[in-house]
């Protein structure tokens, strides 16, 4: 029997330090998120980031808390459920890291007669520390605890016409009621290192040139490239005046050099070229979380206001949205029936 895996991201137990450091540990050590060798990972993740970053994380997850838990999971929990009415075979929900493990999930299929499991990871954009990870995890408690299922995956949905239509749709609903002078798209950053390390030529991402809009086999796995992309089919689909659109990359860790340009910069940099009425989109997430909740609504009105800014609006993520639904819904209907997959 055919069955679904929704994975996302994954969130600590509580907004404490008790519990934010083994989330911390378990999502750092992973080799595609910090993907230095084993002995250096240990040293920078266990002997630095993890001395201090627990209790000021536990902090900011404080700011976000809801009542049933962490907003990305109670978010995707709904979602998962509001998916399950519409399809009509079994639905799984796990996390990448946490306790709600993909094993876990993989078990729930099994336990109600599923040995077909298409994995959707929860990400439009492919990226090796989000995308990947999930897949690579997936494949690996497949083969160990399952190894008689057949896995599937959903690739990612970033250029899908569905998915371009209900974003730029809720996009639009935000909009309704906010006078802007700007749109700022802000998604999760990642080191540069990561888009020439997922270059399958090796050659063709040069991250400073025009790499990611000269058509290449390497946009299939070019995080920066499907970023641009999103963007473009957004503006494209409402029409949005060129200059009154750009983009940036949120949430980067000290040292390396991540994708430029950095999100916290814009904020400073806008009001003081007039820019006053900012809405920000974050479309490397379908659901609201810490990097949405915490880092742009609060942390980034806060940076925009302080260099002079006026008004400022963070749009929600699709989260649980009807029409987001509905289109996960003909995705999985398309697979079940036809083993078609999203293009
Ligand atoms: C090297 C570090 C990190 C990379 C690379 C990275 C990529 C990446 N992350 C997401 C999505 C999410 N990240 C979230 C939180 C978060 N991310 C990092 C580090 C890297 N992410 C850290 C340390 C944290 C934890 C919080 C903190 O201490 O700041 C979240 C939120 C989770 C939640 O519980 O709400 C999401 C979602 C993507 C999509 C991505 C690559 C494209
Ligand atoms: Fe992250
Ligand atoms: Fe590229």
């Amino acid at each position: 029997m055919k069955g679904v895996l929704l994975v996302n991201l994954g969130s600590p137990d509580s907004p404490t330090p008790k519990d934010v450091k083994p989330y911390l540990d378990e999502f750092l050590m992973d080799e595609r998120v910090i993907d230095v060798s084993k002995w250096l990972r240990n040293i920078i993740v266990r002997g630095i980031i993890l001395q201090t970053r627990p209790k000021k994380s536990a902090e900011a997850y404080s700011k976000i808390w809801w009542e049933e838990g962490s907003p990305l999971v109670v978010i995707s929990e709904r979602f998962a459920e509001k998916v399950k009415q519409f399809v009509d075979m079994p639905v799984a929900l796990g996390m990448r890291y946490g306790s709600m493990t993909i094993k876990n999930a993989l078990q729930e299929l099994k336990d109600k007669g599923v040995d077909d499991v298409l994995l959707v990871p929860l990400y439009p954009q492919y990226a090796m520390s989000s995308f990947e990870t999930v897949v690579v995890k997936a494949i690996e408690d497949k083969d160990a605890f399952f190894p008689e299922m057949k896995l599937t995956t959903l690739p990612a949905f970033y250029k899908n016409q569905e998915y371009i239509k209900v974003l730029s749709e809720s996009i639009a609903d935000g909009l309704k009621d906010f006078d802007y002078d700007h749109i700022l798209f802000s998604y999760h950053g990642i080191p540069e290192r990561h888009i020439k390390k997922s270059d399958p030529t090796k050659f063709h991402c040069k991250i400073d040139g025009n790499c990611c809009s000269t058509n290449s086999v390497a946009h299939h796995s070019c995080y920066r490239h499907q970023c641009f992309d999103v963007t473009e089919k957004v503006k494209a689909y409402l029409g949005l005046p060129e200059d009154k659109v750009s983009l940036s990359f949120q949430s980067r860790l000290p040292n390396d050099p991540w994708l430029k340009p950095y999100t916290d910069f814009e904020f400073e940099r806008f009001p003081k070229e007039g820019k006053k009425k900012l809405a920000v989109i974050t479309p490397a997430f379908v659901s609201d979380c810490l990097e949405t909740l915490e880092e742009i609504a609060m942390e980034g009105k806060h940076q925009f206001q302080e260099a002079g800014g006026e008004d400022y609006k963070h749009i929600p993520c699709l989260n649980d949205r009807d029409d987001w639904v509905q289109v996960m819904v003909n995705w999985l209907k398309d697979w079940q029936e036809n083993e078609l997959l999203p293009a």
